[in-house]
């Protein structure tokens, strides 16, 4: 299972986090978001990184905007988290072949699913996370997860939305997805995240994972 940590801010925080035992940290690219970093300070947290993935979260950004910062963050994954279209996810794919391409689905209801179908050929993986009028990302709001429980794309997923270290057992419980996605649920104020809500969120997984085999 994989476990991405998304937000991070700060180069001490995305160490800490890598060294506990994340799979992935997310960096937030969209100007808007109070936990968005500069291509410049993606770089500086990388470089002091130990080995792990490394997405940038972007939202309608120009193919310009997300191949600068790959190269300069020297990012791994590319999280597409607006309304982009399938040409523009063929466009990113056929541009950076050796980044892993995510898209990101804002699940307002299950119609919302039927998308699915159609970009999974162009996408390496998928990412569900809670509708919010306002908000694309980070809201804390969770996805009725009984209603996932028949999803079975044929791509990876992550399950985003919500997740904390108090209720993700109970999702996993009801789900299998291939990766979790935290953010506001780990942190003190947005971008500022707590290691002491990383290190449980990552014993309660691991104790999930001990009570499904
Ligand atoms: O987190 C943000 O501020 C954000 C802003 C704009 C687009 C996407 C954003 N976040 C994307 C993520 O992958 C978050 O981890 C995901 O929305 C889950 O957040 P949370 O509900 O707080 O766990």
């Amino acid at each position: 299972m994989r476990i991405k940590i998304c937000g991070l801010t700060q180069p001490d925080q995305a160490v800490a986090i890598a060294t506990m035992g994340a799979s992935v940290l997310g960096f937030i690219c969209v100007k808007q978001s109070p936990r968005y970093v500069a291509p410049e300070t993606i770089q500086t947290i990388v470089q002091a990184l130990p080995p792990i993935d490394r997405f940038g979260v972007f939202a309608n950004a120009s193919l310009e905007q997300i191949k600068q910062t790959v190269a300069l963050g020297q990012l791994s994954g590319v999280q597409l988290h607006g309304q982009e279209s399938i040409a523009y996810c063929q466009t990113v794919r056929t541009t950076l072949p050796d980044v892993e391409l995510i898209k990101a689905l804002r699940i307002r209801d299950l119609k919302d699913l039927d998308q699915v179908e159609t970009y999974a050929p162009y996408v390496d993986t998928f990412l569900l996370d809670a509708y919010h009028p306002q908000h694309l990302g980070g809201t804390g709001h969770t996805l009725d997860w009984k209603t996932l429980q028949t999803f079975r794309p044929e791509r990876p997923w992550f399950l985003a939305g919500g997740l904390r270290p108090d209720n993700v057992a109970q999702a996993l419980s009801l789900l299998s997805p291939d990766g979790i996605d935290l953010s506001s649920g780990v942190e003190q104020s947005p971008g500022d995240k707590n290691l002491i809500k990383v290190a449980q969120l990552l014993q309660a997984v691991k104790k999930g994972e001990t009570l499904s085999l």
